[in-house]
Formats: C-alpha cells, structure tokens, sequence
C-alpha cells in the first residue's frame, strides 16, 4: 500500500502539491487524475523517492521509498518513456536495469514477451516509436516482478490494439494483489480500467472515491426532450409547463431540451396535459469525463481562448451555486464554467465492470502539516453566471 500523510512541495513560491492525504490499496487500479500542472507527477516522483516532500511523508508498505530494502524488486514504476538510453537495444538497456538490482537476464527476456517487443529486442530504443518506448518503460517497470506499480500516463501514444492491451494488464495486475497507481488524462480509458480515483486540482486533494460514487456525487441524471422541429411554440409551451412544475431546463446546442429534476414519466405527462408532440423523451447519465469536468472545472491552470468545454456544460440554471475556486496567490480568479448542480441523492451511475481477462501478465506474484494553506483564503462567489472577468489562462502562470 501506498500512504502520504500531509504531503506537500514547494519549488521556490510555487506550491505543487499541498498537504495531500491519500491511501493506494492493493488489489486494485486507482487512477490518478487531475488538470495539467496539478501535481500528479511532482507526488509520483515523492512516493518514488525522486523529490523530497518539503512538509509531510509518503510511504510504501510503511516505509519511504529509500529507506526499502531492495526498492527495484518491490516497486516499480513508468514515469517518462522518453528517459532510456537511445543508443542502447532494448534488451541490453533492460538488462543494465536488471545488473544494477540484481535481477536474472532470463527476467529480461520475459517481460520483453509480456510487452510484446520481443522482435525487436536488438534494436536501438532511438528508433522506436512513442507507443514501443511506452512499452519499454512498462517492461523496465515490470522488471522486478514488484508489488506495487506506478504508472504516469502508461497508454500514451498508443494505439488502441496498444491501450486495450495496458488496460487489461493493469487490471491483471490487480487482480493478482498488486497495488497499481496510474495517472491518466483520458476519462474514457479511466472509466474502463479504474476501481478508484484519486483527483487532485492544484496540488490539493478534490476527491477519493470509487469510479462509481466519484460520477454519481459530481453529476445529475437528466432528460433530453425533444418537440417537433417545426413547431417552435411547443417547445416553449413544454418549456414553460417543465418549468412550472419544479424542472430546471436548458436548451441543447441540437435545439432538444435537458430537463433535470422531473421523472421521464411526469415529463411525459405534462407534455399531455400541455398538449405537447414530442419526437424524443431520452434518459441520459453523466460520463466520467463530464463528473470529472464537473469537478476540475475551478482548478484548471491551462485553458484555450476557445474552450470546448463552453458546449460541454450548460450555464448555471437560476439559483444554483457556483463550484468552489481554488484561487492561486497572484494568480487573480480563474474562469468558471457552470453545469447544471448535481441531483441530490441521484443513483449511482452503471459503469462498464467488465472481468478482467486471465492473465495477460503471467510473471508469477511475488509472495510476499501544520503550515499555513496557500489556497485558504475564502473565494468569492460570482454574482452573475458568467465567466467572471479572468486573467489570461492561455498562458502559463509563469508567462502572466
Ligand atoms: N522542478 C520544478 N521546479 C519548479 N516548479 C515545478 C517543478 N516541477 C513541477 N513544478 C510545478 O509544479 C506544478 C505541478 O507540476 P506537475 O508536473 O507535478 O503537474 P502534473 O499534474 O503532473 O501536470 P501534467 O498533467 O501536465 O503532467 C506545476 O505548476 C509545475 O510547473
């Protein structure tokens, strides 16, 4: 198990992470997920050793990563492909690794095969492509057969025959008892490989939770109602009967309405009583992208001009709150987005929980703060649904 008790970094003025306090058990892939440049690498590198916390711990089996007798043979980890010595062959730069922790070249040769690049063992890592360098690196992971795994963006640059590969190995893993931490921007291959997230916004934790409980908290189920294209005043007429009996809605971009707060079956009845055609009456649930959005959407440091998200989530319906910032010192208030508030009590949503297949990975199992918040001060909320007058997020804070 990984645990970080109060884990914090500082570069300088620069707070990377901010008392984090999280458990990674084993048994099961916990995906680790948060905006560009919210500390995910920056705390990898301090449970591996690489950087020193400025205030807090991490351990792994209870003790820091240096202090563990023959670290390589139980923890191992991808945190950049690109971090190989191009001139050598894949072989040779796995057995350099293998030397220096005392593993047998025949491991070698068996998570060449694990890894599929067993055809081109003898050829120079410079000439790989990003998806056989990503292979590479989760060869040199595999390498101790260790317990406790992490990985920073594993499926980068791979292909899908590539990503269906990582996803069932990562869930094969866990299925043997090993702890698996793997950071991803992609929601949808979270969505598919994770049991539980760990989601972090500018250095500090947002959530903890399984990939069920994580959607059901930051989303709301909600109806898309769809009236006759050509007849207008019946979407407004259905509009105001919604409207009148509690339902907040919200035009879509396709010209249907989202109605939120109102059962299809009253949905449906009103459209009755109001004497109202409708062409689609559609149950929808919220994907892990859009809880995830939900939830980020205050901690985002990098954001384009043109932002895609603004036909993403819908604005803010009258009288809902806005999410919590998370303002930076010297950094002004981000801009917000304003989706629709999550139902209260809604259900959990139905994730994909396929099995994971028998084992792709066959390698046998090995047996056996007290300082002040950067980000305390209270954020005011916006007066007005609108994106609040921002700095320029097109640009690094460094740029500002
Ligand atoms: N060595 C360093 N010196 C100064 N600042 C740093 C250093 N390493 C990271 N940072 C800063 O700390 C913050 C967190 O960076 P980090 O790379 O951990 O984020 P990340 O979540 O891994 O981002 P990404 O998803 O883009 O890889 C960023 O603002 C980054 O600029």
């Amino acid at each position: 198990m990984i645990e970080a008790v109060g884990l914090t970094k500082r570069y300088g003025d620069k707070t990377a992470v901010y008392n984090l306090s999280f458990q990674v058990r084993p048994g099961a892939v916990t995906g680790f997920l948060g905006p560009n440049g919210s500390g995910k690498s920056t705390t990898m590198r301090m449970i591996l050793g690489l950087d020193d916390p400025t205030a807090g711990q991490v351990t792994i089996g209870g003790h820091p990563y240096r202090k563990l007798p023959n670290a390589p043979r139980q923890v191992g980890a991808l945190l950049d492909a690109k971090a190989v010595h191009g001139g050598r062959h894949a072989r040779n730069h796995l057995l350099c690794l293998a030397q220096l922790s005392g593993i047998p070249a025949r491991r070698v040769d068996e998570v060449l095969g694990v890894v599929g690049l067993q055809d081109v063992a003898k050829r120079r890592s410079k000439g790989f492509s990003l998806g056989m360098g990503q292979r590479l690196g989760i060869a040199a992971a595999l390498l101790g057969d260790p317990q406790v795994l992490l990985f920073d963006e594993p499926v980068n640059g791979l292909d899908p025959e590539g990503i269906l590969w990582v996803r069932n190995l990562m869930k094969s893993l866990a299925a043997e008892g090993r702890t698996v931490f793997v950071s991803s921007h992609l929601m949808s291959e979270m969505a598919l490989t994770a049991d539980h997230l760990i989601v972090i916004g500018r250095g500090q934790l947002l959530a903890d939770m399984s990939v069920r409980d994580f959607i059901s908290h930051n989303s709301a189920d909600f109806a898309r109602v769809r009236t006759p294209d050509t007849e207008p005043q019946q979407r407004e007429k259905l509009t105001a009967s919604l409207t009148e009996a509690g339902g907040q809605v919200l035009p879509e971009q396709d010209g249907a309405l989202r109605v939120m707060g109102l059962p299809l079956p009253r949905i449906s009845d009103l459209a009755h009583d109001a004497d109202v055609r409708l062409w689609e009456l559609s149950p929808h649930q919220a994907s892990l992208e859009e809880a995830y959005m939900r939830m980020t959407q205050g901690a985002v440091d990098y954001r384009s001009t043109v932002d895609q998200r603004a036909g993403f989530l819908q604005e803010l319906p009258p009288g809902a709150v806005p999410p919590p910032q998370m303002p930076v010192p010297g950094q002004g208030q981000p801009g917000w987005y304003a989706p629709p508030p999550p139902q209260q009590g809604g259900h959990p949503f139905a994730m994909p929980q396929g099995q994971p297949p028998a084992g792709p990975y066959g390698a046998p199992a090995v047996p056996g703060a007290g300082e002040p918040n950067p980000y305390a001060q209270p954020s005011p909320a916006p007066a007005q649904p609108a994106p609040a007058a921002a700095p320029d997020l097109t640009k690094p804070e460094d740029a500002r």
